[in-house]
């Protein structure tokens, strides 16, 4: 319906937006408020561009440092692009000109907030190529400038269309939250195809407790340590579970809720998944499609969505080795969430 009175332009971002994201595509393009839709798609696209610079190992940190702190200025340049990415979203650089031409086209409130998390996000990337993520405080600060920006801003972008009210987009502690869990359980789930590319977000105060180098955390003689490595930082997540409940309740809209929820539900599932799991040292653990469908179809209230944490939380809860180093504090964080949902 909408891509009869879209331009050209418009409606290419939208297959960069399907090209680029499996998790994101189908929940931004069923934002109804048609404004609020396209500032949340060239938000998407601006900050995937980013990332992609920022996760593209074959450019040196001399170039990447600066490209990364100047991004946001792109926005404003109607010519700029980068031909050299070997990434798999690098189409989204080399076709940037349609999409800051798009950018260039939504109301200024939008502009303001995509362009300010932008400039915050590029800088915030940068600070740990120069020091190592070693506490869980670096952990938070990490996830914060990767996707707790991206919450803080989406939750401006949706006060600023009315659809959500004034406290959503103020509430800058609580959207934050919503993307640490779901940056953290990204960062938990793909530890293997990080270490292969030589990427570490893995906080060093939590792994050095079980191994002398990141890479010891793959060798089938570590398992045991590796595992229970796993499930401290898995529980690290689980104790954001009431804030992102919180942030959910206040949800209005309905299409902004399942927007927000769906992310959500796909990453508890996820954290579960891999709870006590080995396998994520040897592969990506993925929910099953026919799983994920399941939790999308019934994520649309606030009480489905806290029947689907307290299931996983449940099940997590369960299975605890009573041997676990963290045994103690995942009881605590899984009745924690557990209150709450
Ligand atoms: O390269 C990859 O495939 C994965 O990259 C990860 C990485 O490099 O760590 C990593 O890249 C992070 C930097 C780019 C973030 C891009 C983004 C993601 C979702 C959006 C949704 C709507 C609008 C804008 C958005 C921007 C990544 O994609 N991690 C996924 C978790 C980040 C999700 C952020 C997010 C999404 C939806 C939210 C809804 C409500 C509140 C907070 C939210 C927070
Ligand atoms: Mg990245
Ligand atoms: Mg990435």
């Amino acid at each position: 319906s909408d891509t009869k009175t879209m331009s050209e332009t418009l409606k290419k971002c939208y297959v960069h937006l399907t090209n680029t994201s499996r998790s994101f595509a189908a929940v931004i393009q069923a934002i109804d408020d048609v404004a609020l839709r396209h500032a949340t798609c060239i938000f998407y696209l601006v900050l995937r561009a980013l990332d992609t610079v920022e996760d593209d190992m074959t450019i040196p940190n001399s170039i990447k440092i600066p490209m990364l702190k100047s991004f946001h200025k792109n926005l404003l340049d109607k010519n700029w692009k980068y031909m050299d990415s070997k990434e798999k979203d690098k189409l989204v650089l080399e076709d940037f000109p349609t999409i800051s031409y798009e950018f260039r086209q939504l109301k200024p409130v939008y502009q303001q907030v995509i362009s300010d998390i932008c400039q915050q996000m590029g800088a915030g990337m940068t600070v740990f190529f120069e020091r190592d993520l070693i506490t869980l405080a670096e952990w938070d600060e990490y996830c914060h400038y990767v996707a707790g920006l991206v919450g803080i801003g989406l939750s401006k972008l949706f006060s600023a269309s009315k659809q959500e009210d004034e406290i959503v987009g103020k509430d800058t502690y609580l959207s934050n939250r919503m993307g640490l869990f779901l940056q953290k359980t990204n960062i938990i789930r793909d530890y293997l195809e990080d270490q292969l590319e030589g990427r570490a977000f893995w906080p060093r105060a939590v792994w050095g407790k079980y191994a002398s180098e990141l890479g010891d955390l793959a060798k089938e003689e570590n398992v045991d340590k590796s595992v229970q490595c796993l499930n401290e930082l898995i529980t690290n997540a689980l104790e954001l579970i009431p804030d992102c409940i919180k942030y959910m309740s206040r949800l209005k809209d309905q299409s902004v809720f399942n927007f927000c929820a769906i992310p959500q539900v796909m990453a508890i599932g996820t954290l579960e998944r891999c709870y006590n799991n080995s396998k994520v040292f040897k592969g990506v653990v993925k929910i099953r499609k026919g799983e994920a469908v399941k939790m999308m179809m019934g994520s649309t209230n606030l009480e489905q969505v806290k029947a689907i944490m307290s299931h996983f939380t449940s099940q997590i809860l369960r299975r605890i080795p009573a041997n676990d180093p963290t045994a103690n504090r995942t009881r605590e964080v899984c009745r924690q969430a557990l209150d709450v949902c």
